[in-house]
């Protein structure tokens, strides 16, 4: 099963090596206008599976938004350990 920092540390991989077809790729080279738009997107998403979806779903969907909430720390050039300071 894949963590928090397993996904970062793939993602900043993908950053680097920018691999053809790659939707993170995509997605930072959009910006971080569209990438606020998207999580924005993702965090409506969540709230409705929570509201009037089940459990599986609404994992999915914060599954989602934690995916968008990372490709910004990327365009940004935030780490995990940024974050988790605050925490
Ligand atoms: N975990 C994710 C992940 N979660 C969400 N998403 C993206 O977010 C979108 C969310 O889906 P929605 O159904 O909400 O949106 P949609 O409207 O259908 O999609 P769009 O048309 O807006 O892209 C998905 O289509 C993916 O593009 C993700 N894209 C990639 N990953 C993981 O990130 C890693 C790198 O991915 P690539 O950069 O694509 O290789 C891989 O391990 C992937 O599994």
């Amino acid at each position: 099963m894949k963590s928090f920092d397993d996904l970062f540390a793939e993602l900043s991989a993908k950053a680097e090596s920018r691999p053809e077809g790659s939707g993170t790729v995509k997605e930072l080279d959009a910006g971080v206008h569209q990438i606020g738009k998207k999580i924005v997107e993702e965090a409506a998403e969540v709230w409705m599976a929570a509201e009037y979806e089940g459990d599986v779903a609404t994992a999915e969907e914060i599954s989602q938004l934690l995916y968008h909430l990372q490709v910004l720390m990327l365009a940004k050039g935030l780490t995990p350990a940024d974050v988790y300071r605050h925490l």
